[in-house]
């Protein structure tokens, strides 16, 4: 593995040998500045069957129960995330930081909200595409959010989500994914609501009308009234949206030839590569600093517009192969990583932690 990261510009590599919690200790940092207010993206790059799944989510990235927190254990970057998460917000209270969950997969260039319920039974039901509405002349993406108070609820909600995600046996990947899965966590701080301590508010009349019908089913809470690509759900004024941190596990780059997949797969190989690319393009404009730039040209990019664009921290890990046979797809790989790294982000708001230096 490969990490590049993005505004500080460096890059770590990680030998087959290394341990999932040497991993996380280079990714932990981002959370300090997630609770210092940054918008934090952790995303898995690489070629099929290469262990995105497995450096994200860990071995349960299967959909099998997560197995109880050793920090020896191989547990991925999510669960590691989700318990250092909550473990700063619990060493200050006073800032009363609320934690909202919604997981969606882009899969054919459509998205799918993950945690949709079934609105008579309040079960996961049915894997269902996210809503769209109109609010003030742009797209917004209505997506089910699901409050969350320790990481074990994190993590056994993005458990849940994963038995949801397409995935298919090819012959290079017994379980590959076919969709490129974000877990959004939003995190909101208490709203000004007349009496200090009183939280959740009832939303007010208001601020009901601003927010329009909620999606059946959808338990949709506070956010930030972001536009589509960083949208997550209709405006409630008196919540501030103080951080959003992403993780990103994208489905693998794949050679057609290579994989043998047909059919109906073969068109989930298009739209992964095809968005995959549109991915690299956007990152190219952006390191060339071009006018314009082609968010609009996939549902994943547009999706991730926010964190690719904007001030917030980005990290993106290269999964490669350490097989000569898969060189190809090992350079494309690295030259999807050298067009990131490129990339020049604005000026740190703030703190931010010091690099460390390359193994
Ligand atoms: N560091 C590792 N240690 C042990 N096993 C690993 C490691 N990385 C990956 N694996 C195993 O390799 C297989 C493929 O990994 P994984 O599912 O994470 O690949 P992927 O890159 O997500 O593939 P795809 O893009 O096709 O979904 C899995 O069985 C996984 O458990």
């Amino acid at each position: 593995q490969l990490t590049w990261g993005l505004g500080k510009q460096y890059c770590l590599v990680y030998g087959p040998a290394e341990s999932q919690q040497a991993v996380f200790g280079d990714v932990c940092p981002l959370l300090t500045s997630l609770l210092d207010g940054y918008n934090v993206c952790i995303m898995a790059y690489g070629q099929t069957g290469c262990g995105k799944s497995y450096t994200m989510l860990g071995p349960q990235s299967t959909g099998e129960p997560v197995p109880p927190w050793e920090p020896h254990s191989d547990l991925g970057v999510l669960p590691r995330a989700a318990g250092e998460l909550f473990r700063l917000i619990s060493e200050n209270p006073s800032r009363s930081l609320k934690v909202d969950v919604s997981i969606v997969e882009v899969y054919n260039n459509d998205i799918f909200d993950l945690l949709a319920k079934d609105g008579r039974t309040a079960a996961s039901g049915p894997k269902r595409e996210a809503l769209i509405a109109q609010e003030a002349k742009q797209e917004v993406c209505l997506l089910t959010r699901e409050p969350v108070h320790s990481a074990a609820e994190f993590t056994a909600l993005a458990a849940g989500s994963l038995q949801l995600r397409a995935e298919l046996a090819t012959s290079v990947h017994a379980n590959s994914s076919r969709s490129h899965l974000i877990i959004t966590a939003t995190l909101t701080t208490a709203p000004a609501c007349g009496s200090p301590g009183k939280w959740p508010c009832a939303p007010g009349p208001a601020e009901q009308q601003a927010n329009g019908p909620r999606p059946e089913g959808s338990r949709r809470s506070a956010s930030g009234g972001r536009a589509w690509p960083g949208a997550l759900g209709a405006q409630r004024p008196a919540e501030q949206v103080h951080a959003k941190l992403q993780l990103v596990d994208l489905a693998g780059s794949e050679c057609v030839g290579v994989s043998g997949v047909t059919g109906s797969a073969l068109r989930e190989t298009s739209f992964i590569n095809r968005s995959l690319a549109a991915l690299a393009d956007v990152l190219g404009a952006l390191a060339e600093r071009r006018g314009h730039v082609p968010y609009r040209n996939s549902k994943l990019t547009h999706f991730l517009q926010d964190v690719l664009g904007g001030d917030a921290k980005l990290l993106v890990i290269l999964c490669v192969s350490p097989c000569r046979k898969h060189v190809a797809e090992t350079l494309r790989c690295l030259g999807f990583g050298a067009r990131a790294r490129q990339v020049q982000r604005g000026q740190a708001r703030g703190g931010s932690p010091a690099p460390r230096k390359p193994r």
